[in-house]
């Protein structure tokens, strides 16, 4: 372990992908985008946010080393954050990227999910869900900027903005791959899998747990954009460029419009879903599932 500021950081999450050398360019990149020296940023321990007050925009960044993992804490700062945001009407546009070299989000945390209390999986769901409908249904525009790996939860994220650009590396993976893991996404993650590629490209990546790299996920639709990894940023500040050129009372009520019934459909539904998550997650064949998965990943380091 590297000890950084206080962060206790493992060494190799600080040298993967050459993060350091890449520092460098990637800043220069902000830079030119307009959100480099000079720009002050607030957020809290895991969440950072870059707001451009002039373009109306907010960076918001995931900063949970080593992999982003969607802990209880980052959900809840994450919603937090975009709550903020929503409120401000200093903003009309979030871009929402990572922090990290080469891991966007690595979904769930799967400590969260494995040897703890039902009522820790359900206070855990309910974050989940809180975070998905607000970022689903949030008034601003929304823009993924994917600059690393995806899988699962961390491509839920994805899907629930309003346009994804991902960075063109073999890391970048991106897709459900619950079914590897032995566990089953929810239907809200199911619909808007639907929603973005359609139900036989859908069905298909969900029953298989597909990970798409960077050109397969562009054919299917998952994003929109593959570009070069020092242009993640700047490609996805310049397609929020388009977004807010349409005026913003039009905008959310056309998303709305597409996006209302199926965030109702767990809006309405939110306690029996919560109570079906913990169900499943407390079988004893799922706790082995995950436990087993996450030795995997922890020996692989
Ligand atoms: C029950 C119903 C739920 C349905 C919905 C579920 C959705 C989910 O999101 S499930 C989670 C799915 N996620 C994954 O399968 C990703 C697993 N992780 C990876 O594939 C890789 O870590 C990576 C590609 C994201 C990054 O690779 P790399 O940079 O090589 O980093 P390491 O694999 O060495 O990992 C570093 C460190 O982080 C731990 N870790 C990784 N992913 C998770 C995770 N999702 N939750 C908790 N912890 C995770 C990993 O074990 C390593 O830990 P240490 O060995 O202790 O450093």
């Amino acid at each position: 372990m590297a000890l950084m500021a206080g962060l206790r950081v493992p060494a190799r999450a600080l040298l993967r992908s050459g993060c350091w050398l890449r520092g460098a360019a990637l800043a220069g990149a902000e830079a030119a985008a307009g959100l480099g020296a000079g720009v002050r940023r607030f957020g809290s321990q895991r969440v950072l946010v870059e707001p451009d007050p002039a373009a109306g925009v907010a960076v918001v960044k995931l900063k949970s080393p080593p992999v982003n993992s969607l802990s209880l804490e980052l959900l809840t700062e994450l919603v937090i954050s975009l709550e903020k945001l929503d409120n401000d009407k200093t903003f009309r546009g979030i871009v929402l990227t990572s922090d990290l070299c080469g891991v966007f989000s690595a979904g769930l945390d799967l400590t969260e999910l494995c040897g703890r209390s039902p009522a820790h999986y359900a206070e855990y769901w309910r974050a989940l869900q809180e975070l998905w409908l607000r970022l689903y249904l949030s008034g601003l525009v929304s823009v993924a900027a994917v600059n690393g790996a995806s899988p699962a939860g961390g491509c839920l994220l994805c899907l629930s903005c309003d346009y994804r650009v991902l960075a063109d590396s073999p890391s970048c993976v991106i897709g459900p791959n619950e079914t590897r893991l032995g566990i089953v996404a929810p239907f809200w993650f199911k619909d808007c899998m639907v929603n973005t590629v359609g139900h036989r490209a859908a069905e298909q990546a969900l029953q298989l747990g597909t990970l798409f790299p960077p050109a397969e996920a562009l054919r299917v639709g998952l994003v929109d954009q593959v570009v070069p990894e020092d242009q993640v940023q700047s490609t996805a500040l310049a397609a929020m460029a388009r977004w807010l050129a349409i005026p913003d009372h039009a905008r959310q009520l056309t998303k709305s419009m597409m996006r209302k019934p199926t965030a109702d459909r767990l809006a309405k539904h939110r306690e029996a879903d919560v109570q079906s998550f913990v169900s499943f997650v407390s079988r004893d064949s799922i706790q082995k599932a995950l436990q087993t998965y996450l030795e995997k990943l922890k020996q692989k380091g």
